[in-house]
């Protein structure tokens, strides 16, 4: 098992369609179709693709918001897609999510101590004393002062709220951060300040952490290992290396084409490499899709590096 901490091996979450006159099931959404992946402890793991791929029903999945189809997730060695063994292992204190909405995400009627202090009081029994001086500590680190405990979120900015949701999901020390999406709705300035609190944190409590993005440029500096997803499954595994040097999917690489530009003299080339892609992936479609339209299984290149293309 080495310094494995999640499993999830052949996960599937389909929702059932319903519809008619008596709100029969008639069909399935294959929102995740059979993904596997690791994640080792203090690691980053990063999920990205457009939105609609099933990206945020894993990491749903994975705290139990939605039930698994079928398919195992393995923490600690147990199959914790079972509630009991969950609460056996304090799964819920381990695992946290960071979401992108901090407005309502975050409880409008409370105060910052009792936002950060909730988890604690859950899972730890502290004086009020220590709980204060806790959720201090928790604010310091992620650039937040003493004011700030007695105030609430709407009278913060939408950076601050996402660091105080930072705080908040690592008071209790988890082992594994889930966040999804956690800078989108922020401009680009603040998405680096708040990743950079979040590489700090991971630094500091060497949690691991589940970065769901449809953006390939906000995680690159996060991530150690990705999977780019579509359709419900994974077309591309690798380290950060294999997919932003040595992409081979069409998919990861218009992704790419995808990250915005900042040099403006580049910016008709990047135009320009963009249309090619287009035009490559409309021409070679079953390349990349079956005759059902789904994404092919992934094949290894490497020993790190896994690709979802038509076998010949
Ligand atoms: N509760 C639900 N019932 C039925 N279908 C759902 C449900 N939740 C999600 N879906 C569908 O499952 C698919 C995957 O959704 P999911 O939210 O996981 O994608 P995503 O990649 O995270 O996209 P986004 O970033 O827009 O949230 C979509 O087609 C979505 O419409």
């Amino acid at each position: 098992m080495g310094d494995e901490l999640l499993k999830v091996e052949s996960l599937r979450v389909h929702y059932p369609v319903r519809s008619g006159f008596f709100n029969h099931v008639t069909d399935y959404v294959h929102a995740v179709d059979g993904i596997s992946f690791t994640i080792q402890k203090g690691q980053s793991y990063g999920v990205i693709g457009e939105s609609g791929s099933g990206k945020s029903t894993i990491g749903q999945a994975l705290v139990g918001l939605v039930e698994a189809t079928s398919g195992t997730i393995t923490y600690r060695g147990k199959d914790v897609t079972d509630k009991r063994v969950r609460r056996k292992l304090k799964y819920n204190k381990d695992v946290q999510m960071i979401f992108q909405d901090s407005l309502s995400s975050l409880n409008p009627k409370k105060k910052v101590i009792d936002i950060i202090g909730e988890p604690l009081r859950n899972f730890e029994k502290l004086s009020r004393k220590a709980l204060k001086q806790r959720v201090l500590e928790l604010l310091q680190t992620v650039g937040l002062d003493e004011e700030s405990l007695y105030k609430y979120p709407h009278q913060f900015s939408g950076g601050q709220r996402q660091r105080i949701g930072v705080a908040r999901a690592v008071a209790t020390k988890p082992k594994l951060i889930i966040a999804d999406e956690p800078v989108s709705a922020l401009d680009l300035s603040v998405q680096a300040q708040v990743l950079n609190y979040m590489k700090a944190i991971q630094k500091k409590y060497g949690v691991a952490f589940l970065f769901i993005s449809h953006d390939l440029g906000v995680v690159y500096h996060m991530c150690d290992n990705l999977a780019i997803m579509h359709r419900g499954r994974f077309v591309e595994i690798g380290t950060r290396e294999d997919i932003y040097q040595d992409p081979l999917h069409i998919y990861t690489k218009r992704l790419l084409a995808a990250i915005p530009q900042t040099d403006v003299e580049n910016r008709e080339n990047h135009r320009k490499k963009r249309q090619a892609l287009e035009a490559e992936y409309n021409a070679q479609k079953e390349d990349y899709y079956d005759k059902n339209g789904r994404v092919y299984p992934l094949e290894e290149v490497t020993r790190t590096h896994f690709v979802a293309l038509r076998k010949e």
